[in-house]
């Protein structure tokens, strides 16, 4: 049994909570709004965040307070809106115990950095990276509330850590897998984000699973290209944290990218599909992150490109796949002049 924390209650951060008390650990939420923190106190429930799940367990307690949250915690989980991690982790850094693993469920890029969250989170807490780690796969909150099997992966630079965190949230129906490959598991799990605003367009606009699949070919080819510019395994990029996740995201309406994406496709705006949205799409301002990383890294991708345009510009489904179809990527590698048929 560990001292597990997680700062941030919202749907995923509740449920790998719970995830973590079913494993056995001890399991406090740390959140920034008092209801919450009550909720899960006085009923364990998470009623606002998590509304499917009647009764946490008795071992998930709940507090507001950043020092007592973290003091004693063996494992810190962070499960904060990605743009909102660097300032909110600032004001923890003074509390987190040394020997403590970090460990974040974030998917996202820092907008205004470009930063990926392993970098956001250790330089937010000035954090080796053999106490960090982070989660990723196809893990739609809702389904693993409702603990219908499924599996994720957990990467640090330390085995030992990914050991440590995998072991502390296995359980019969959630097993953790491990990798050395931060970089990668990082990329996928914040570019899917994207791709799954494509797809959910597509879907919203009405096209069927060719479209869908050509959308989805282009988003796996940009990512690899980027984590290949990175240093990233490539098998990363064909296993859960890529490929699983992106056929999660991209195939439901619990993801709140896809969701997102189906109400632009509907022809609704950024702001109605913001007012509509169930909690944080992370792709909005990662996509954006995503041009502007590919820029830096000299990687051509068309595809977050049409979305920017769609998020930016306000350009329809139509359109999106007209520019995205009409460039000379093929798929697998990003090449400005290659003209092979795909
Ligand atoms: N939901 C899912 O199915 C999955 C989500 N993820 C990722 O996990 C991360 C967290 O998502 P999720 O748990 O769903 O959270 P939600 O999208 O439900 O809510 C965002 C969380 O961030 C918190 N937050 C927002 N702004 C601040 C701030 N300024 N300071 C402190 N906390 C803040 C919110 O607190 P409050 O509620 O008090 O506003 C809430 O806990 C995201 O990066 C997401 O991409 C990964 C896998 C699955
Ligand atoms: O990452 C997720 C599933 O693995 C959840 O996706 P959304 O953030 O789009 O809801």
């Amino acid at each position: 049994m560990l001292r597990v924390t997680v700062l941030g209650a919202g749907a995923w951060g509740t449920t790998f909570g719970r995830v973590m008390a079913d494993a056995g650990n001890e399991v406090t939420m740390w959140a920034k709004e008092p209801d919450i923190v009550a909720d899960i106190q006085d009923n364990h429930r998470n009623s606002s965040r998590l509304p499917s799940v009647d009764t946490l367990p008795d071992t998930m307690t709940a507090t507001g307070d950043r020092k007592s949250a973290v003091e004693n915690a063996q494992i810190i989980v962070i499960a904060i809106a990605a743009q909102f991690a660097r300032v909110a982790l600032q004001e923890f850094q003074a509390f987190i115990p040394q020997d403590a693993i970090v460990v974040s469920l974030m998917k996202g890029i820092e907008r205004n950095t470009g930063k990926r969250m392993d970098m956001v989170v250790r330089e937010a807490l000035q954090l080796p990276q053999a106490r960090f780690a982070a989660v990723s796969g196809p893990n739609l909150s809702k389904e693993v509330a409702d603990r219908k099997p499924t599996a994720t992966v957990i990467a640090s630079a330390s085995l030992d850590a990914a050991r440590t965190v995998a072991q502390a949230c296995t359980t019969n129906y959630f097993k953790a897998y491990t990798s050395q490959d931060v970089v990668g598991l990082e990329l996928c799990g914040s570019l899917k984000n994207v791709v799954a605003l494509a797809v959910g367009m597509c879907r919203g606009a009405g096209y069927g699973e060719n479209t869908v699949a050509t959308v989805e070919t282009c988003g796996l080819a940009e990512m690899s290209a980027l984590g290949r510019a990175q240093g990233a395994v490539a098998a990363t990029f064909s296993g859960l944290a890529g490929v699983g996740d992106m056929v999660a995201t991209c195939g439901s309406p619990l993801s709140r990218n896809y969701a997102f994406g189906y109400n632009l496709g509907k022809g609704r705006s950024v702001e109605e599909a913001t007012k509509l949205s169930n909690g944080v799409a992370e792709g909005v301002p990662t996509t954006d992150a995503m041009l502007a990383l590919a820029k830096k890294l000299n990687v051509e991708t068309p595809l977050a490109t049409a979305v920017s345009h769609v998020l930016n510009d306000g350009i329809s489904c139509a359109d999106m796949l007209a520019e995205l179809l009409g460039t000379t990527q093929s798929f697998g590698t990003t090449q400005s002049s290659d003209t092979t048929q795909r």
